[in-house]
């Protein structure tokens, strides 16, 4: 039997943020025909099992955390008791609203533009998508492949069956564990390891690099560090962590070489793999596209300003990348990949925005656009607040961390951040937004700052700043 053939102007591979945003400015960018392909659940990862539900259960553990800190200002809330099951009925509540949303704007496409299944280059403009029907085949004049990423997990965690956990099954518990190993500390690690610790799961944090995620400057290690490891039990620069699963109820058996290099166990009822993220490329068949790919399978040559994979009608955004992992990051690529397939061979560069990536943590870790290394350090200067003695930050009882504002010597402009601390998520877009709009140090001192607040401590390190540069 012959398979059936859709011609389409732009191919859209994955119907996540990236190519939900493709595939509309590919449509506005003059593409008559687009043709999404996904294989998987519609949703999205972003609501159905990232930022949304994750962003959920720190909401609930920071209310936890509120109550108990309540005793610093005079006032005893009693103990507090967790509902696990009501604590993760509103994540999932809440978390099938987003989610449905992306959903319906799914399914709000023609079902003729809309193809379900999972698909795989045997060209660079030929698809083949192996659907519940029988397989289809797809020629169109660009493809924007948006396939994001999946969880990816150690081997020596993969025997642990019904007692593994990854981002992907974490928010699907129908109570909080009783205990839990989360393995790994970059974003997930952190920002869920300490908000089942505040909802009273007793959980163990284990990482392989030393490092604390996001911050650079060994100051701002060194900050992060202490404030994190002074409030959970966070062990970074282990080796070799594995684990059994146990008969019956028992969970699982974790075992670890700590930092010292003794070799250590403990029990616990689940583990959560936080090890970090694979673009899915695995079913694409990229190669088939004429594309040169590296030895993990990823395509030598991409560019982030017009998304293009070396000179091929192909265009790639997301996490699929594994270059900006974040959600606003999809959206821009995918309006580049988008416009840029429905206008190939017319492909155009875009500037792309000042980096900004913030983690959800008590306190927040936040970085902004550029930080200058060490041999930087004639051309470039900073300026610092420490948060212990900030007006605003001892008024709520949130009284540590610290920022950091790189700038250029010359004429002051400011060209990146990192900070720990109270309201850094705001701090940062401040930031973020006076980099776009070139601001130097010198102005954003002259900037108006309301009192009290967490911003006056940005004056503080502008200042500071502005006195290193020349005007
Ligand atoms: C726990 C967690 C928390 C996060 N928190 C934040 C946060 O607070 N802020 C933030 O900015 N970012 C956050 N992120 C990251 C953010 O979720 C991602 O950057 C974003 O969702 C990526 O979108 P995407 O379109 O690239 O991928 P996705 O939304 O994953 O879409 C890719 C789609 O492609 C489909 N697909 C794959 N291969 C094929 C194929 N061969 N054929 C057909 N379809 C295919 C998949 O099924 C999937 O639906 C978080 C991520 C996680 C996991
Ligand atoms: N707030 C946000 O923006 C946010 C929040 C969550 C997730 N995300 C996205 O999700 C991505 C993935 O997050 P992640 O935390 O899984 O990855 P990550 O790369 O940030 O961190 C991986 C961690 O796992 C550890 N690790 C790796 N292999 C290990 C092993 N074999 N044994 C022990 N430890 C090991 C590493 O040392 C590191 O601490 C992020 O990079 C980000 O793009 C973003």
């Amino acid at each position: 039997m012959s398979e059936a053939v859709i011609h389409a102007d732009v191919a859209v591979i994955g119907a996540g943020s990236a190519g939900l945003v493709a595939r509309r400015h590919a449509l506005r960018s003059g593409a008559k025909r687009v043709l999404l392909i996904e294989g998987g659940p519609y949703g999205t990862t972003c609501a159905r099992v990232g930022c949304m539900p994750s962003k959920l259960l720190i909401a609930a553990a920071d209310a936890a955390e509120q109550l108990r800190s309540a005793r610093m200002f005079g006032i005893e809330a009693g103990s507090v008791e967790i509902d696990g099951a009501a604590v993760m009925a509103r994540v999932q509540r809440e978390r099938d609203r987003f989610a449905g949303f992306a959903v319906e704007s799914s399914e709000a496409i023609d079902a003729s533009d809309r193809v379900r299944g999972w698909a795989r280059f045997v060209g660079p403009r030929s698809l083949v998508v192996d659907t519940a029907e029988g397989s289809v085949r797809v020629e169109a004049r660009a493809v924007v492949v948006a396939t994001g990423s999946t969880p990816w997990v150690p081997p020596g965690l993969r025997g642990l069956g019904d007692r593994l956990l990854t981002s992907d099954s974490v928010f699907e518990l129908p109570t909080l564990p009783r205990s839990l190993a989360v393995v790994g500390a970059g974003a997930i690690g952190l920002e869920l390891g300490q908000a089942m610790h505040r909802l009273g799961v007793e959980t163990m944090i284990f990482a392989k690099g030393s490092r604390m995620p996001l911050v650079s400057s060994e100051v701002m290690q060194g900050v992060a560090r202490e404030l994190f490891e002074a409030s959970l039990a966070l062990h970074l620069g282990v080796a070799d962590v594995a684990g059994e699963r146990l008969e019956g109820d028992r969970g699982v058996q974790l075992r670890w070489t700590g930092a010292d290099g003794g070799a250590r166990e403990a029990e616990f009822e689940y583990v959560l793999a936080a090890t970090g993220r694979r673009s899915q490329l695995d079913r694409l068949d990229l190669g088939q596209a004429g594309v040169e790919l590296d030895a993990e399978g990823r395509p030598t040559s991409w560019d982030l300003r017009t998304t293009q994979i070396a000179d091929a009608p192909i265009f790639m955004a997301g996490d699929v990348t594994g270059v900006r992992t974040i959600l606003h990051e999809a959206s821009a690529e995918g309006r580049i990949a988008g416009s840029n397939a429905a206008r190939h061979p017319d492909v155009r560069a875009h500037d792309r925005q000042v980096p900004l990536r913030i983690m959800f943590t008590d306190p927040n870790i936040a970085v902004v656009g550029e930080i200058p290394g060490d041999a930087d350090e004639r051309a470039c200067a900073f300026g610092e607040v420490d948060f212990s003695n900030q007006g605003r930050a001892r008024i709520i009882g949130h009284a540590h961390g610290r920022v950091r504002i790189y700038g250029r010597r010359e004429g002051g402009e400011i060209l990146g951040a990192e900070m720990i601390g109270p309201g850094a998520e705001h701090m940062a877009h401040l930031l973020a937004w006076s980099i776009e709009q070139g601001l130097s140090a010198q102005r954003a001192v002259e900037m108006p700052y309301y009192h009290p607040v967490v911003e006056e401590g940005l004056r503080t390190a502008f200042g500071e700043l502005a006195k290193k540069c020349r005007a």
